[in-house]
């Protein structure tokens, strides 16, 4: 009896290779489940205004967004261990709505002010149209999309400056950005990614990081090998959640559906989708 039960318990375990989507909180024999949300439509998204740090709430399109992204979370089955947010409303609602919708909502959650989106500096509150009309479409572009040419920094006595705002009151003020490139918001973020993020997901938990465009441009940007002159190119869809697949050495495995460059893929419909991106790009004409 006792042998019989010994020679079952692998085939026991094997049953869950099956069906890796619907294990709560191990992962199959091959790679490591991750998946990114971007917040939803923020207000100052439907404005059309530079947002950076600045704590606006979602749309209500934003509010449908990210609850259309838990329903996709719940339908492919995913379970999450514990998500990671930022220190700003828009992704942390985004966060709890994708859980709700998902069936999840008591999952632990951390916020970390290194996940937030990348300071604008002077442009926070700024109308993008109306910034290309006054400094020219190149310059802006250079501003929302180089890699390492951020804009002009904001002052320190503005409320635009996290040092003045009481949420970030326990972080070192020489941490906290005046502006930021999406190299500085990456260099911000990859040591909450390699020191805290990364052995979790060794340790086998499933992770959900919802979180901002520019935060997660620069995580993909390491996890794909983008190099920087194709990061430029890359937008992130609001509240449509991305899956990825990772090997024991936390390189993507290529998925099925993906979007070049990115070897993860997004839930939902493929066109729609697609939508979306050329929106973000048009923000700016
Ligand atoms: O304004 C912002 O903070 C970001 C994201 O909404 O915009 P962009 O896509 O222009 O970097």
């Amino acid at each position: 009896m006792y042998l019989k039960l010994i020679l079952l318990l692998p085939l026991v375990h094997s049953f869950h290779v099956p069906f890796p989507l619907l294990r709560p909180s191990t992962t199959s024999l091959s790679s490591y489940k991750l998946v990114l949300l971007r917040h939803g439509e923020s207000t100052w998204n439907n404005e059309n205004k530079f947002t950076g740090w600045h704590d606006c709430p979602l749309s209500s399109k934003g509010v449908l967004e990210a609850q259309q992204g838990g329903t996709l979370i719940e339908e492919a089955g995913y379970k999450f261990d514990k998500c990671y947010t930022s220190k700003l409303q828009r992704a942390i609602k985004t966060l709890y709505l994708g859980l709700e919708f998902s069936n999840q909502l008591s999952t632990p959650v951390v916020h970390d002010y290194r996940l937030n989106e990348r300071h604008y500096g002077g442009l926070q509150g700024l109308d993008k149209q109306q910034t290309v009309d006054k400094y020219g479409k190149d310059q802006v572009m250079i501003w929302r999309r180089s890699y390492d040419i951020p804009p002009p920094e904001c002052d320190k006595d503005s409320p635009e400056w996290p040092g003045n705002d009481e949420k970030y009151k326990d972080v070192d003020p020489s941490m906290l950005p005046f502006s930021e490139s999406l190299k500085s918001t990456k260099e911000r973020f990859m040591p909450l990614w390699n020191d805290v993020i990364v052995p979790e997901i060794k340790d086998g938990k499933n992770l959900l990081i919802a979180a901002h465009g520019n935060t997660l441009r620069a995580l993909v940007m390491h996890l794909d090998n983008i190099p920087e002159d194709t990061i430029t190119g890359l937008n992130i869809p609001t509240g449509v959640p991305l899956v990825y697949e990772l090997d024991e050495n936390m390189k993507p495995i290529e998925m099925e559906g993906r979007i070049e460059p990115l070897s993860g893929r997004y839930l939902g419909d493929l066109e729609e989708i697609k939508g979306r991106i050329g929106a973000v790009a048009a923000q700016t004409k």
